[in-house]
């Protein structure tokens, strides 16, 4: 199991501050929630973790590996499911896969076993052939989620992955990641700004206009029985 650390991160957008020293860890094996309103800074964080953007100040360390100094071995370890969806709707299911497979330099024989094995993960076997097109959003994100974990990463980003998914979707998805993450000792970074997607012993940084304003569990953050969105609200006034 593999955990993240980041210190002293500090992004700006010309002279647009997007995220201030920010200092956290994430629990290796769990699923973390990063939990913060549109423009705090999620997916700008999501690119820095990712090297999509190079990071300006601070450090962010993978397991042993730091992303400044061995960019290549920390990336190694990371699978991301972006905001927005990045497959071919006209390809099969296992077409997209397979094209990222080759992309990633992945030999054929190794590609197909790991495709195998990513979409029986996924509940996605029987749908292979199918264009994307056909399926629901719920099953298009899982097969972004299958994708993403081709490489066999120890540590999966998903930025807001439950986006446009209607109530039910959004619900079975949080549950799917959440059971990868206990059946497989993934180390997971659940982004959203939806408080019922995360649960009460979840670790949890909550992040408004690019500041981290509170790290801990949604119970240990509660007071006189708040739920989380009173907590959220009563830090973010605090931070305001
Ligand atoms: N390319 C950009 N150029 C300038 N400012 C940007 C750019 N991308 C984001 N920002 C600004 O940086 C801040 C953080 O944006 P970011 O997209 O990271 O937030 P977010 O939490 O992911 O929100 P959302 O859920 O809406 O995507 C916001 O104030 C946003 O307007």
């Amino acid at each position: 199991m593999i955990g993240l650390a980041a210190s002293g991160v500090s992004f700006a957008y010309g002279t647009r501050q997007a995220l201030s020293g920010l200092d956290f860890s994430l629990a290796p094996g769990r699923f973390n929630a990063l939990l913060g309103p549109n423009g705090a800074g999620k997916s700008t964080l999501i690119a820095l973790l990712t090297r999509l953007y190079d990071l300006q100040e601070g450090d962010i360390r993978i397991g042993d590996c730091s992303i400044r100094a061995q960019p290549r071995r920390a990336l190694a370890q990371i699978g991301v499911v972006f905001q927005q969806s990045t497959l071919d709707l006209d390809l099969s299911v296992e077409q997209n896969l397979r094209y990222h497979a080759a992309l990633h330099g992945l030999p054929r024989g190794v590609a197909a076993e790991r495709i195998a094995l990513e979409l029986a993960r996924q509940q996605l076997a029987e749908r292979r052939r199918e264009p994307v097109r056909a399926l629901n959003g719920g099953h298009r994100r899982r097969v972004e989620i299958a994708r993403a974990l081709l490489h066999q990463p120890q540590l999966l980003l998903l930025d807001e992955a439950s986006a446009g998914l209607d109530p039910a979707s959004r619900q079975a998805l949080n549950q799917h990641v959440r059971r990868l993450c206990a059946e497989d000792g993934l180390t997971v970074l659940w982004t959203t700004h939806l408080f019922d997607e995360v649960q009460a012993d979840d670790p949890l940084l909550i992040l408004h206009r690019g500041r981290l304003v509170a790290r801990g569990t949604a119970a240990n953050l509660a007071e006189g029985g708040e739920d989380l969105s009173a907590s959220f609200a009563r830090l973010t006034e605090v931070a305001a």
